[in-house]
């Protein structure tokens, strides 16, 4: 059976033309654009409960918005530092200090994982080529716990004594209060962020571009990222910003949104407290298995651009506590039946995106592993193996699968009054669909025929049988 080359993309760029994704450089700069505003609308909906344009109106935003100051929009709207007639020192000042604070977040955990005790592992082979492998420092984990004790034990003690829900005045509450201009800040520094890597991507030889940001087009170069591994010395900006600063924000925002809901109901809801565990056990478990990163597409194939950084700074922290936000002032009142059924659900779909994400990784790191002596493979001419028994050889992507159906519990917890928790659920499975289709054809290149004998082995993708 003879096997398709793959040939790199540079290499083949005069014979063909380059094969754009995400709609190309239109598709590109308006999901650059689109994106951000999504980003602060559903701050909005999840403040009030409900699906509302009331803010492009003349009438303003919310007005019952309990918490204060304004919502970014009236900020926007009443001389804000972006309006001409700017004379709020209020907005400056905030704003300001939203900035001061998101910068100090990010420099907080650059110090983290630059001093803390850390293994050093080395990464997929770069671009294949088995001589070069990157050091990665692994700490995630203990930054994530150093992290937490510090933010609960830096101000006032927390009371370790008091009910578990007197918390201490401490400023969680205050990241609640400015969740909507921090996520706007944070959007504006990741746009500034990833504008200085795209341009530190064109200085020097030493730069290893991905396959797929080299188009030449500076909008969609400047979406989907042109360098592989953007480094300073041994710090990776990539797989630093995809596991620290975004996923370890979106646990403090969740706990800030629990103490907001305590200040205004006097206790904290179970589906809060489901929220909270849900999430904070999705973190912890990318922090603990950090090192399982290195073998994912993001790190080995994808570069690194807007779409990356701002995902990882502002689109997860900031969307992904959208249940968090909303169980604020919306308590759906769920029964401990209905509660134990949606963490039954949640067990299931952890069991299946655990099982089936650590069955690869470890087969990846170890193929002889003799735990793992009982799976069935498929040799491929590229040299490495493709599991075809055990979790990958019941589908594809049963990991996506695992993954989507934590994703339904976490909306779920929010009862069914609104549609505005479902965010999640729905852009979730565009998601995944998405990547499939791209991690696919990714295969396909780097398999040829025999990813189209593995597709053979194992022909369903998400649900065995079905799909
Ligand atoms: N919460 C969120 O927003 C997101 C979560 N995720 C989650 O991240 C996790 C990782 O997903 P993702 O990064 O997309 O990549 P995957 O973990 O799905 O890995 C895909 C790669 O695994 C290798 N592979 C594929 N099939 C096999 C096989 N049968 N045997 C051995 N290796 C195989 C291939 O790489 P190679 O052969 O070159 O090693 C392929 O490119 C998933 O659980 C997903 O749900 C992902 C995106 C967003
Ligand atoms: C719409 C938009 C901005 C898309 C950007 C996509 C990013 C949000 C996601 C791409 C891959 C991700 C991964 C995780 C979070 C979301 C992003 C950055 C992840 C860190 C979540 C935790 C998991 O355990 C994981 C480590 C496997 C996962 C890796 C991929």
């Amino acid at each position: 059976m003879t096997v398709a080359t793959a040939v790199p993309r540079q290499q083949n760029r005069a014979a063909a033309a380059f094969e754009y994704e995400f709609g190309g450089p239109i598709g590109a700069t308006l999901t650059t654009l689109a994106l951000p505003l999504v980003v602060l609308v559903l701050a909005h909906w999840s403040d009030v409960g409900r699906v509302d344009f009331a803010f492009l109106s003349a009438s303003l935003g919310d007005t019952t918005n309990s918490h204060d100051p304004k919502p970014f929009w009236q900020i926007i709207r009443q001389n804000s530092v972006l309006c001409p007639r700017c004379n709020d020192s209020d907005s400056v000042s905030l704003l300001l200090r939203c900035a001061l604070g998101v910068v100090a977040w990010f420099l907080f955990q650059v110090l983290l994982e630059r001093f803390l005790p850390c293994e050093l592992v080395q990464g997929s082979p770069v671009k294949g080529d088995a001589k070069n492998r990157l050091t990665y420092r692994i700490n995630g984990h203990l930054a994530f716990w150093v992290t937490l004790l510090l933010v609960h034990a830096a101000w006032p003690v927390w009371d370790a004594n008091a009910a578990l829900y007197q918390f201490t005045t401490a400023p969680l509450a205050t990241l609640y209060k400015y969740y909507t201009e921090l996520a706007f800040v944070t959007i504006l520094l990741s746009a500034m962020a990833s504008t200085g890597l795209y341009l530190d991507s064109f200085r020097g030889q030493h730069k290893i571009l991905a396959d797929g940001g080299d188009s030449g087009n500076v909008l969609y170069d400047f979406f989907i990222g042109r360098e592989l591994n953007p480094r300073i010395g041994t710090f990776d900006w990539k797989e630093f910003c995809e596991l620290r600063p975004g996923l370890i924000g979106w646990v403090l925002l969740n706990i800030a949104c629990a103490k907001q809901q305590y200040s205004v109901l006097g206790y904290v809801t179970g589906s809060m407290i489901l929220v909270n565990v849900f999430h904070g056990i999705y973190v912890w478990d990318a922090l603990y298995q950090e090192r399982a990163i290195l073998t994912t597409m993001d790190i080995t194939t994808d570069g690194f651009g807007f779409m990356l950084l701002f995902g990882d700074l502002a689109w997860v922290p900031f969307t992904y506590s959208l249940q968090a936000r909303y169980l604020v002032k919306h308590d759906p009142n769920l029964s401990a039946v209905a509660l134990a059924g949606i963490v039954a659900l949640h067990i299931l779909g952890y069991l299946i995106f655990r099982g089936a994400n650590g069955q690869k990784d470890a087969f990846r790191r170890n193929p002889t592993d003799p735990a793992l002596s009982h799976l069935t493979f498929l040799q491929t001419k590229r040299g490495t193996k493709l599991l075809t028994s055990g979790w990958w050889g019941m589908a594809r992507k049963i990991n996506y699968t695992g993954d989507w159906i934590m994703g339904l519990t976490w909306c779920m917890v929010c009862g069914f009054d609104s549609a505005v928790p479902y965010f999640y659920a729905v852009y979730f499975f565009i998601l995944l669909v998405h990547r499939s289709i791209r991690d696919d054809h990714m295969c396909s290149v780097k398999y040829g025929d025999d990813w189209e004998t593995y597709k053979s082995i194992v022909p369903h993708r998400f649900v065995p049988g079905v799909v």
